[in-house]
């Protein structure tokens, strides 16, 4: 399906919907000094040829403009002629849709998550254990267990899609990149909201139990 076959309903909703979640996450000072990046895909999708619409580069992601977001194909190459530039992440995003078939991805920095990439870097997962909120993740084990995969972070973004090619946990809906901030997706917005929501608290909750363990 190439990109102009894709109905503009489809693509209304998916910036439609990226709008409420910038606003909302913006609400929750999750894109600090202009970080984060979010996605949602459009049109059908096969591994090797899929679309999505993404957040512009170096945007102030707490204002809302009529260039907040621009449409990319699997490649990251945008899909109609613009001045905007997609997000310098995008093809974390590509290969997050080409490995998950995902719907929508969304990446943001915060404090916990950077510190507790860094506390648990030499076994470069995060380790989760028996929290009520893992089942967020659809893991619905008594006294689940689960391992969030970190992986290096480097300024050359290129250089840090092999790792999450390699890393990526079917189980998990989430990566980490070392002291830069989580990725996080879902089948649909809602789903990758509530993913990333989940994360976002266990980091917290893991950083603050290390803590306690620690001084004890
Ligand atoms: C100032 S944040 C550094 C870049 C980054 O990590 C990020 O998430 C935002 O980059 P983008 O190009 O998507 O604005
Ligand atoms: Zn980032």
């Amino acid at each position: 399906m190439s990109f102009e076959q894709i109905a503009t309903e489809d693509k209304q909703r998916a910036l439609a919907e990226l709008t409420e979640v910038k606003s909302l996450f913006a609400s929750r000072g999750w894109f600090p000094g202009t970080s984060g990046n979010l996605s949602i895909r459009v049109g059908d999708y096969k591994p090797d040829e899929f679309h999505f619409a993404i957040t512009a580069s170096g945007k102030d992601k707490s204002l809302s403009t009529s260039e907040d977001f621009l449409f990319v194909d699997q490649a990251g190459k945008p899909c109609e002629t613009t001045r905007l530039k997609p997000s310098a992440e995008t093809l974390i995003h590509c290969e997050i849709y080409r490995q998950t078939g995902a719907g929508a991805i969304f990446h943001i920095h915060s404090v916990f998550n950077s510190i507790v990439s860094e506390l648990f870097w030499e076994r470069k997962s995060i380790p989760v254990d028996g929290v009520e909120l893992i089942k967020a993740f659809n893991i619905w084990d008594e006294e689940a267990h689960i391992d969030i995969p970190i992986v290096s972070n480097f300024a050359h973004i290129p250089s840090i899609v092999p790792e999450v090619t390699e890393r990526l946990d079917p189980r998990i809906p989430g990566i980490m990149l070392r002291k830069h901030g989580i990725y996080a997706w879902g089948a649909n917005a809602f789903e990758a909201k509530r993913h990333l929501e989940a994360f976002e608290f266990l980091f917290e909750y893991v950083y603050r139990w290390e803590l306690l363990q620690r001084k004890a």
